[in-house]
């Protein structure tokens, strides 16, 4: 039964002292080097956690054995594994919202029962799962078709923020998986998020109305961009195929039905979710599973949720000392609060994780990018770090200059050990993906290592080079390996970072499932929105902004 707020404020002695103990073990290393670190074998062998399918060595994290310890320590202080509970049987722990955090209970199998508000939320998960899967299948089959008779093979799925990130990195994952790429023959899945017109332009790009799915995804239905690029998709396909088309080539993706209807579409076709689900978090949704299930088809979204659902279970069962969340997230709190790295890098060796970066950007900074703890006293600290992040080897031509010698950025390198398209020239000493890897495997120890003036005097690099040479090293980064990557391992890999974010959240005691802070610019833009248009209706000069804004906007309108 779902009851009020769970969470206990975190400043209880056990807190505080965990807290110091960790203050003093950042004195304690302040004179070790990762290279000395790296050289205790017992010490390395005892960090490195496993879970089927997925290995995390953070032996070149700066942390011993006792940092370990007294992290584990904070976090039971923090009630982390309490708040864990909480957060899955459907405890309102969103107190600012009034709402459950269950993305669990979006991949929970259909025997589950979890509750919000009393109630099992689980059939109604998989009632629209069933519906998803009827849907989906009618379209793929060819069954469902247009205004004139054609079969929709092409899909543009508007959306942004949660209701496109997590999506379109599914999608990018599994275009090459072979299971996946043999679903998708014949079709094509397109993202339109931004309302740049340059967005929708590139989103329909080559596509005929007469063959395409609008899916508008959005958890309000009020988002301004997304509204506007569902009346702007929609005024093209009304154009080709006459009004009647919508009903035919229009879905929706929402909790708000009234708002689906107010737009003209039929409720029948939207698929629904619920407001215990964060936008940021909803990728398990009909948000992320009906554009993949057209493109993919039911089966392979199907084993990306049975992924997600099993490293749920891990998070919610594994002790602390061998749970992959729980170490990511303790050690996301080291880094960050106590050896005071403001900001982290996330380096998949994988091109089909080419949009894991941009989407753990929002499930991370969006979640923890916050100054004040749950009671709405300030943090006294920073909250959680900027991340960032390329796929490798791309991004080692591009900052890791700067990783190297310049910033320390505590990094998470993701390596696949089976490519997901094998390529092997004769005459080459190493495969494609081998040649990928060895940089995956390199650079951790380049970071962790560096190289010392010492050695590149005995190099005989001239004097006056050295310093420009030197690799000061002690860098710190964890390696995640995983065995390949396909549906149900990304399911696992997605679930996997968005635990780590809820783990540094409890144990700094913030809500990261609010995000009061995009609504001011919003704000601001409608504000700027009925400036333009009263200036381009009646004309005039624009008021009511400061001087710098208002002498922008002069500029902007005369253009
Ligand atoms: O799904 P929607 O309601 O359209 O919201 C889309 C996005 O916009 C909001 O401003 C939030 O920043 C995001 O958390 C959300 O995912």
């Amino acid at each position: 039964m779902a009851t009020a707020v769970a969470t206990k404020p975190a400043e209880t002695a056990a807190y505080t002292d965990a807290w110091a103990a960790l203050e003093a073990q950042v004195k304690a290393l302040k004179g070790t080097h990762l290279r000395d670190l790296l050289q205790d074998d017992d010490r390395c062998s005892s960090m490195v956690a496993s879970h089927p399918g997925l290995t995390l060595d953070y032996s070149r994290q700066k942390a011993t054995k006792k940092t370990m310890f007294y992290l584990h320590e904070l976090a039971k202080a923090a009630g982390v594994q309490e708040k864990v509970a909480a957060m899955m049987a459907g405890t309102k722990i969103n107190p600012t919202e009034g709402r459950s955090v269950l993305h669990v209970a979006l991949r929970a199998s259909r025997d589950a029962v979890i509750e919000s508000s009393g109630a099992n939320v689980v059939p109604d998960v998989h009632a629209v799962l069933d519906k998803v899967k009827a849907f989906s299948d009618r379209v793929r089959s060819g069954e469902w078709v247009g205004a004139t008779g054609k079969a929709l093979t092409d899909v543009v799925s508007i959306g942004i923020g949660g209701s496109y990130l997590g999506p379109e990195f599914a999608y990018e994952a599994l275009r090459m998986d072979a299971t996946a790429g043999a679903a998708a023959s014949g079709r094509r899945l397109r993202f339109l998020a931004n309302v740049d017109p340059v967005d929708v332009a590139r989103a329909r790009e080559g596509l005929d109305p007469e063959t395409t799915l609008v899916v508008v995804v959005s958890k309000t239905f009020t988002t301004a961009e997304t509204m506007l690029n569902a009346r702007t998709m929609r005024s093209w396909l009304v154009d080709a195929l006459g009004e009647a088309a919508v009903a035919k080539h229009m879905v929706a993706v929402s909790t708000n039905a009234d708002g689906v209807k107010g737009f003209g579409m039929d409720p029948e076709n939207m698929f629904g979710f619920w407001d215990w689900v964060g936008g940021r978090y909803s990728v398990c949704s009909a948000v992320g599973v009906v554009p993949l299930a057209l493109q993919y088809g039911f089966d392979v979204v199907d084993r990306f949720l049975a992924g997600a659902r099993d490293m749920d279970t891990h998070f919610a069962t594994a002790a602390p000392e061998a749970n992959l969340p729980i170490l990511m997230g303790l050690l996301g709190v080291w880094n960050n609060t106590f050896l005071g790295h403001a900001t982290r890098a996330l380096l998949p060796y994988q091109q089909a994780l080419l949009k894991l970066a941009p989407h753990i950007q929002q499930v991370d900074m969006e979640s923890n990018g916050k100054g004040v703890k749950l009671d709405g006293s300030p943090l006294g600290h920073a909250g959680g770090p900027v991340n960032f992040g390329e796929p490798g080897t791309n991004g080692q031509h591009s900052f890791y200059q700067l990783m190297h010698q310049g910033r320390v950025v505590p990094a998470d390198f993701v390596g696949v050990i089976a490519p997901q398209t094998p390529i092997h020239l004769a005459g080459e000493p190493v495969s494609n993906h081998e040649e990928l890897m060895c940089n995956f495997f390199a650079q951790p120890d380049a970071l962790a290592l560096g190289k010392a003036a010492a050695q590149l005097a005995s190099e005989g690099v001239p004097s006056e080079l050295i310093p420009h040479k030197t690799f000061t090293g002690d860098r710190p980064s964890s390696s995640i390996l995983m065995d390949r990557l396909d549906a149900f391992s990304l399911g696992q890999l997605l679930a996997l970072f968005e635990h780590r974010t809820a783990v540094e959240g409890f144990v700094w005691g913030i809500n990261s499932f609010d995000q009061w802070g995009v609504e001011l610019g919003k704000v601001l833009a409608k504000q700027v929105r009925t400036a333009i248009a009263g200036v381009r209706s009646k004309g005039g000069e624009v008021s009511g902004f400061n001087a710098s804004t208002t002498a922008l906007l002069k500029k902007f309108l005369q253009g």
